[in-house]
């Protein structure tokens, strides 16, 4: 790799020729410093991009830092040279000095800019959009924590870590069928592998940054990726239409809308939409944007209060991922968030949910800042302090003081508040040393949580009373997808009657690792980083344990669900209100476990009170036949998803005992050397869940029993009626 570009003074390829000083920034897979080149005495960012949590492979990286290396537009950053420093890709690239629009609106503007800055901050970003969709790129990772702002105001768009180039052919087109991004910012065609997508999804993602800089975050952001993605392809687009919108011009919303067509061939390219008249009332950007910042204390400092917030955050949520799996399994049964084998209910829930909710719970969010802002950077102390608590849930339920532990020191929550920027400069990562950069982040960890049973049983008792919706969003990663929503709000509660979360070096854990929600849909290993922000791929791996008649019917996989052109047809024709969801008791037949017949238990024969109570059903038997048959299908189909998803348990299982592997242990066990005790506890949990699935197949199979033994009596009425019916008209005939 070594130098690159047109760069008339060539950076060296050295990693001793570079100071790293603090870190301004970090990413899924990287982290970036401000540096000092020292031949030329030059502040730059270098962005270490930690190769062992890269999807991509070295060429794909290598190719990815030329695209960035060849960029020559003032919109677009580029890399002046990148090198390999141990298990490191180093990107040198000039140094931002404010940061990104995310990050700004973080510590200072947490309700999103102001018109007349959102307008110039578009069309900055329009114009690099412009250019490199004129290269042949699509960036395919468009938002607000991508988009930089130097100290005079200019705007640059980065991050190539995701982009692709429209005339790659083979392979890479291929990938391009895959899900790449973050969820909030992908267009519909994205979320949909096999439909394929150019440079328009770009412009999706655009209109969804339009919204994020309008509000302060993006739309759906605080919802679970799975249902952030279904959202994106079920509900109506998002627009600037609700009441605290009014403050926005019709311009503004109407090319928002432009962007935020679902059919990407209508929306406009990024050349004709920079000629919409909302772009002509942009200023330009040292007017209009150095103002958001001038105010503000040093980058490094707000990256610090910020990494101090997700911190105490994490402090809130952060528990052994196998306590969050079994705690999710309460949740797990009705069908949870990111985990939900119930297509139908999952659909339902997403089309319930309305963008106003997020309003509602912004508003909660805001009712938890304490103190009036003074200044800006109180501002950060006080959105500090709201993040510490769930959305919805009051501040009496949160502990005391969670502590943090930064570099070393401890930190609680409370000196974040009052800190008001004042963070010691002693406080700051020094000099990193080269190749050593992915080891060098915030500890935190808590205290042993209580166990899993005790937790489970209280989190379903509170999470009963809970009326605030869980708000979180995040990655998913392979094992923690069971740890969102439900269990996530008992355990919040649970902490906030009493329990002090306190650090201790047994649970320590990353900072960015952590599962922050809003953040992308990841395969384990991943780290979530940018706390709003990191790429999505499909994981593939439910399909792969699809049996081979499944795969034939196979016609799409959406992450973790495949919908086969079997159970797509059957899902279509079932009723959402029809399916059986009680346990029906008291049936006569029973599967035989050996041979998998219908055998019948005469002990169970119905008793007279249930056949009265179909003979004085009143209800014709041409009616309840086909809802019978109905009933017959749903529950048939039902067993059948179980039945694979078993498999898929059971192969998963099996593959990991040929391949000598369990699945990932969490990570922050993994890093203290208890990795048996919780391989152990994986196991537990996946034999919990077989069970509990082979549990939920009783039941189906019961009802599915019931069904058919009232088909059985309908029958035998039937018959009967037509034999009396018969009867009575032989001796209207004898007569
Ligand atoms: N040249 C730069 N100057 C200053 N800050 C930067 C620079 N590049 C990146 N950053 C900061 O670092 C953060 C992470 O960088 P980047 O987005 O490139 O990492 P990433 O791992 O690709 O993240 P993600 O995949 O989550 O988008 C940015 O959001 C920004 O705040």
């Amino acid at each position: 790799m070594g130098r690159m570009g047109l760069n008339p003074r060539p950076y060296s390829a050295n990693p001793t020729d570079y100071k790293l000083l603090e870190e301004v920034g970090y990413g899924a897979s990287a982290t970036v410093y401000r540096a000092i080149y020292l031949p030329f005495n030059e502040v730059v960012a270098v962005k270490c991009l930690d190769l062992d949590r890269c999807f991509s492979n070295l060429d794909d990286i290598r190719r990815e830092a030329q695209t960035m290396s060849l960029i020559d537009h003032p919109n677009v950053i580029k890399a002046y040279c990148s090198f390999v420093v141990e298990r490191n890709l180093w990107v040198v690239m000039p140094f931002m000095a404010e940061g990104s629009c995310l990050h700004l609106m973080k510590i200072a503007y947490p309700d999103g800019f102001e018109e007349a800055a959102i307008c110039t901050i578009l069309k900055e970003t329009l114009k690099a959009l412009e250019y490199l969709h004129r290269q042949g790129h699509i960036h395919r990772d468009v938002k607000a924590g991508n988009i930089l702002l130097d100290s005079s105001g200019f705007v640059k768009l980065a991050d190539f870590g995701v982009s692709a180039c429209m005339f790659d052919t083979g392979e890479r087109q291929r990938s391009r069928n895959t899900f790449v991004g973050t969820p909030c910012w992908m267009a519909p065609e994205v979320l949909q592998p096999g439909s394929g997508y150019n440079s328009k999804a770009d412009i999706w993602s655009f209109g969804i940054t339009a919204l994020e800089l309008a509000h302060g975050h993006a739309p759906f952001s605080k919802y679970p990726p799975m249902k952030v993605l279904l959202m994106t392809i079920q509900n109506a687009p998002p627009g600037l239409d609700y009441d605290r919108d009014k403050k926005f011009s019709k311009l503004f919303k109407e090319m928002v809308a432009m962007c935020l067509v679902k059919d990407p061939t209508k929306r406009p390219t990024a050349e004709k939409l920079l000629k919409h008249s909302f772009f002509k009332q942009a200023k330009p950007p040292e007017v209009s944007l150095k103002k958001l910042f001038v105010d503000l204390p040093p980058l490094s400092n707000r990256v610090k209060a910020l990494q101090l917030k997700d911190a105490a955050q994490l402090a809130l949520k952060k528990m052994p991922s196998a306590e969050q799996e079994a705690l999710s399994q309460s949740e797990y049964n009705r069908g949870v968030s990111a985990w939900n084998f119930d297509i139908e209910d999952l659909k339902a829930q997403a089309s319930l949910i309305r963008d106003d909710d997020d309003l509602t719970e912004g508003k909660e969010d805001d009712e938890m800042i304490m103190t009036s802002t003074t200044s800006a950077y109180e501002k950060d102390s006080n959105d500090c302090r709201s993040s510490l608590g769930q959305p919805g849930i009051s501040s009496e339920l949160l502990p005391a003081e969670s502590k943090v532990k930064l570099n070393g020191d401890e930190v609680s929550s409370s000196e974040c508040l009052n800190k008001k920027g004042k963070i010691h400069q002693s406080d700051l990562v020094e000099s990193p040393r080269p190749g050593k950069v992915s080891s060098m982040k915030n500890g935190i960890s808590n205290e042993m949580m209580p166990s899993t049973s005790e937790m489970d049983l209280q989190a379903k008792a509170k999470s009963q009373t809970m009326k605030s919706r869980q708000t979180h969003s995040g990655p998913l990663v392979q094992n923690m997808v069971l740890s969102h929503s439900l269990s996530e709000r008992g355990r919040t509660t649970e902490r906030g009657e009493g329990e002090t979360l306190q650090v201790t070096d047994r649970a320590k854990c990353e900072v960015r690792r952590a599962p922050s929600f809003s953040g992308p849909l990841m395969l384990p290993n991943r780290a979530s980083a940018n706390s709003l922000s990191a790429p999505i791929k499909s994981s593939g791996g439910f399909r792969d344990s699809l049996d081979e008649k499944s795969k034939a019917n196979l016609v799409q996989i959406k992450g973790r669900f495949s919908v086969t052109s079997e159970n797509l047809d059957l899902v279509k024709d079932i009723p959402l209100g029809a399916v059986p969801r009680r346990s029906s008791q008291g049936s006569p037949l029973r599967k035989s476990a050996s041979v998998g017949d219908w055998m019948f238990d005469s002990r169970q024969t119905p008793n007279c009170q249930s056949s009265k109570e179909f003979s004085c059903n009143s209800l014709p038997a041409n009616v309840i036949m086909p809802h019978l048959q109905n009933l017959f299908q749903q529950t048939s189909l039902q067993q059948d998803l179980i039945m694979s998803l078993l498999n898929s348990f059971q192969t998963a299982e099996v593959d990991a005992a040929q391949n000598g592997k369990l699945p990932p242990l969490p990570r922050s066990l993994e890093n203290n050397g208890i990795a048996d005790l919780a391989a152990s506890q994986r196991e537990r949990l996946l034999l919990l869940r077989i069970t509990e699935l082979q549990a939920r197949m009783a039941i189906l199979t019961e009802e599915l029993t019931a069904e058919k033994l009232k088909h059985m009596q309908l029958q035998q009425q039937l018959s009967s009626l037509s034999i009396q019916e018969e009867n009575g008209g032989q001796m209207e005939g004898d007569v």
